[in-house]
This record gives C-alpha cells, structure tokens and sequence, in this order.
C-alpha cells in the first residue's frame, strides 16, 4: 500500500492505462520509462487479444505494481475485483457492464480507489451519488485500442457532466493523444488517461511528457 494522494485530481493530471497486448516495448520498461516522462496514475488493463491471463497476469501485475511503488504512483487494477483483493491494488476501475458498483464498493478496502466509467450525465450522477473516487468519461474520440467501445461523445460530455457534478474528480479516455489532451482538460476534465500514445511509442518517455505539456493542473 502506498500514502493515498493529498490531490487525487492531481493524480489523475496522465493517468497511463495499459497491458502487455498495448506494449510496443517490454511493459515493465514502458511504465517505468513513462512514469518518468511524468504518469500519475496507472492502471493494469490486461485484456483482449495476446493478454497474460492466470499466474502470468498476476506474476505481471505484482512487477507493475512494484514499478508505481517505487515512484509512489498509485496502482490501480481493471475489472478485475479478485485481482485488486488478491494484490492489494490501490485501487480499482470498472466500467457499467462490470458488475454491482454498489456491492463492488463495499468490498474494496478503504485505501482502495475506486473508479468507473461513464458515457453521460445520467451514469455520471449515479456514480456520483453511489460515492465512486472519480469518473473516466469516453470515448472522447476515435480509437482502435478498444473495440466494444461505445459512440465516441467527444469532450461536450465532460463539460456537460462538469456543469452538474463541479467537484467530481474526471479523467477523459479515448483517441487521447499529444494533440487533443487539452480540448479534454479545457471541457472540464482533471486529467487525460491513455493508452496507445504512450505504450505504442518508439520512446514512451519522451510521448508521456509531450502530453503532460497540455494537462494542467
Ligand atoms: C480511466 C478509465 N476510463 C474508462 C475505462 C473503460 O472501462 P470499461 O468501459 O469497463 O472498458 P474496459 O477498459 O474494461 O475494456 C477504463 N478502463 N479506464
Ligand atoms: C479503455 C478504453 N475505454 C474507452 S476508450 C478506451 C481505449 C483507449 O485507448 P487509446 O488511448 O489508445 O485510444
Ligand atoms: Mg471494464
């Protein structure tokens, strides 16, 4: 367990969400190199076609986790509420298909974080009112990394949940690279969180500190 952040709205600033399967280069290589080019906040996301799964995704997440502890950078788990207990990750995200938010935030210790998705104000208000840490709010815009996506909303989502929910701690996802961060930060949003910008990069430290340049805080 690492200190919970004094500012989790500062820790969101480029939250790095990633696997093996997104990784250009060695993943425990490309967090760190990323961590140093300034992530915040990581998010284990070891899903979909060429993912570790069993001991090998445990083995992995337990090396990522020791990387964000050595930067205290909080670790957070996907999806997988077995895995954040067996690991005790600093945290867990789940999207509205991912089970019982309610049942799943009484089963998470009280240093966990919790975070879920949200496509629109609705599911933004009942986030809000079951008492989530934060909201990731996409897609922003287009991507390939992910194909169950929803229609992509573009940054107005986030401006429109800001207006109803001023304090709620929101991460923008999707499509989110060096050039578009900041339409997401100007709508609202606390932070940028990404995938193939940072973990496809020929030079992963060089690509997290190109987007920081447009988050901030
Ligand atoms: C920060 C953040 N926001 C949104 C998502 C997407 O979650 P979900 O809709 O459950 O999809 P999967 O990532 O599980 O495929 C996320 N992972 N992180
Ligand atoms: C996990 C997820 N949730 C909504 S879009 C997305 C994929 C984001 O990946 P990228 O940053 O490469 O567009
Ligand atoms: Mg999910």
């Amino acid at each position: 367990m690492i200190k919970q952040p004094i500012d989790l709205k500062q820790q969101l600033s480029l939250y790095l969400v990633m696997g093996s399967q997104n990784c250009k280069h060695d993943p425990v290589e490309t967090l760190e190199k990323a961590i140093e080019g300034g992530v915040t906040l990581f998010q284990f996301r070891e899903k979909g076609e060429g993912s570790k799964t069993g001991e090998e995704k445990i083995e992995l997440g337990l090396q990522l986790k020791e990387v964000c502890h050595q930067y205290d950078v909080p670790f957070i788990v996907n999806d997988d509420l077995g895995l954040a207990i067996e690991l005790d990750t600093d945290g867990l995200h789940i999207g509205q298909e991912d089970g019982d938010m309610k049942k799943i935030k009484d089963t998470l210790k009280s240093h966990q974080l919790f975070g879920v998705s949200t496509h629109n104000v609705e599911e933004a208000l009942e986030a809000h009112r079951i008492g989530v840490d934060y909201i990731g709010v996409g897609p922003m815009f287009n991507t390939t990394t992910k194909d169950d996506i929803e229609e992509v909303r573009s940054p107005v989502v986030i401006k429109e949940i800001r207006e109803q929910l001023p304090d709620i701690p929101i991460v923008g996802i999707g499509g989110i690279k060096h050039d578009n961060a900041s339409q997401v930060i100007d709508a609202g949003a606390d932070g940028v969180a990404v995938i193939s910008d940072i973990a496809q990069a020929d030079v992963p430290m060089k690509a997290a500190e190109r987007i920081l340049k447009d988050v901030k805080y």
